[in-house]
């Protein structure tokens, strides 16, 4: 047998296993990097979070994803070029985080890399007859093993689109594994450029628990933000504050049609972006609506889809509590909006489980990983979106 596969072997019959995550998500903030230490699999998971990062990305690495980012018609050279070099620059800022933690590089088991999405496709997007559904990850796991000469597990998505699902959200084999409570029905709640919530029912019967994307999170706000403010993002939720939300265009975004369509769906800014905004406000004629006011639209509008598609979740006679997690759980205008619509849910965060609601991501990256080497059986039933498979491809570093 090959030494890197005795390697893998061993590593799957360690007691624990030393994996280190990476998300990359819609935002283009820089990659997230998760040093967790692993214990057992699947509901006797054991996690440590080790170590955290957030490695910013140059303006000059992000302008390079943003020219193929969700769109359509694309520089196909750039595509290809950027696909090794995504994997070569996660690689060197694995080096940097492990240096900067002073952790020799020896001493960790595996990568687990969600790579970057570039194009998220699902058939009820594409309505393209005879295609599957589809999404497209890049950032080459081989660069990022050769890289670091650490075994790494990538693609995550392809497997679950394989096995019948959209390839999103995988949240929730991370969510049941690591959260689920007896006696508590629990929604996790994930506020990244696109939103998403796992619904973990107190019963812990699996065949019960349910994922979907909402809609925009952050997505659209960014988007405005930048174009009108020059900066990344709405700090706090300062200018959607400062504004008013204008119910006409409140009311023209929520038309769309993707908000109708039964549970559970997957989407992305190949449909929530600038051009889908700036035209519903031409065809209202709503041109002369002020910066602010749009950022506060924009928030409430992400607010209200995150919270009707959980009213259409849950039961009036239960109780629910709501942990929140990425990016948008920082924004106080946000998560005001949400709490207001759902006042029977208790509202709090993901920290209150003791991880950090910014690393949760990565986090779900390495429990992925340490299943498909070391974990049985995937039990969720055979039922729409959460196939029971294990995912990732493995990249060997010789
Ligand atoms: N203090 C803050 N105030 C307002 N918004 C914030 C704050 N901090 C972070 N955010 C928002 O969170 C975003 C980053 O969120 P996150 O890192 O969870 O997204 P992502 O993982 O890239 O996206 P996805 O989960 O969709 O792939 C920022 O772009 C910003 O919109
Ligand atoms: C295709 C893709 O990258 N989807 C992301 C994105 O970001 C949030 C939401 O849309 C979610 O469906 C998914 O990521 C998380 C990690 C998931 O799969 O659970």
């Amino acid at each position: 047998m090959k030494n890197h596969v005795i390697r893998l072997a061993e590593i799957a019959n360690q007691p624990s296993r030393r994996i280190i995550g990476l998300m990359s998500g819609t935002s283009l903030d820089g990659l997230d990097v998760a040093l967790c230490k692993i214990q057992g699999s699947g509901t006797d998971t054991v996690l440590e979070v080790e170590q955290f990062a957030t490695v910013p990305f140059t303006e000059d690495f992000r302008d390079n994803i943003r020219e193929i980012f969700a769109k359509r018609e694309i520089d196909f050279q750039h595509l290809c070029v950027l696909n090794p070099l995504i994997g070569l620059e996660h690689g060197r800022m694995i080096l940097e985080c492990l240096k900067n933690w002073n952790i020799p590089a020896e001493e960790i088991d595996l990568i687990a890399s969600h790579g970057q999405t570039v194009f998220h496709a699902p058939k009820k997007q594409h309505n393209l007859s005879g295609f599957p559904n589809s999404t497209l990850q890049i950032g080459d796991g081989d660069h990022i093993s050769v890289t670091t000469k650490i075994i790494t597990l990538s693609d995550f998505r392809q497997k679950h689109i394989a096995a019948g699902g959209e390839g999103a959200p995988l949240a929730v084999y991370g969510d049941y594994f690591l959260f689920s409570q007896k006696g508590e029905n629990r929604i996790l709640l994930n506020m990244g450029g696109i939103a998403n919530f796992t619904f973990l029912p107190g019963s812990l019967d699996p065949s019960a628990i349910f994922t979907t994307d909402t809609g925009p999170g952050n997505t659209l706000i960014d988007a405005f933000a930048r174009q009108f403010f020059n900066i990344p993002y709405d700090d706090n939720g300062a200018i959607a504050a400062s504004g008013s939300v204008n119910e006409i265009l409140l009311d023209a975004l929520k038309s769309l049609s993707f908000f109708e369509a039964p549970f559970p769906k997957t989407t992305g800014p190949e449909v929530f972006n600038k051009e889908f905004v700036n035209n519903l406000i031409i065809k209202n004629h709503l041109s002369r609506i002020s910066h602010e006011d749009i950022l506060a639209t924009l928030t409430r509008f992400s607010a209200d889809t995150i919270s009707s598609a959980i009213l259409r979740m849950i039961k009036p006679d239960e109780i629910y509590k709501i942990y929140a997690s990425g990016g948008g759980a920082h924004n106080p205008v946000l998560m005001a909006a949400i709490h207001e619509q759902l006042p029977n849910c208790h509202l709090s965060l993901i920290d209150d489980l003791g991880v950090s609601g910014d690393a949760k991501e990565a986090v779900l990256f390495a429990v992925l990983a340490n299943e498909t080497v070391a974990g049985g059986e995937v039990a969720f039933g055979e039922r729409e979106g959460v196939p029971s498979v294990t995912m990732g491809k493995i990249s060997f570093p010789g």
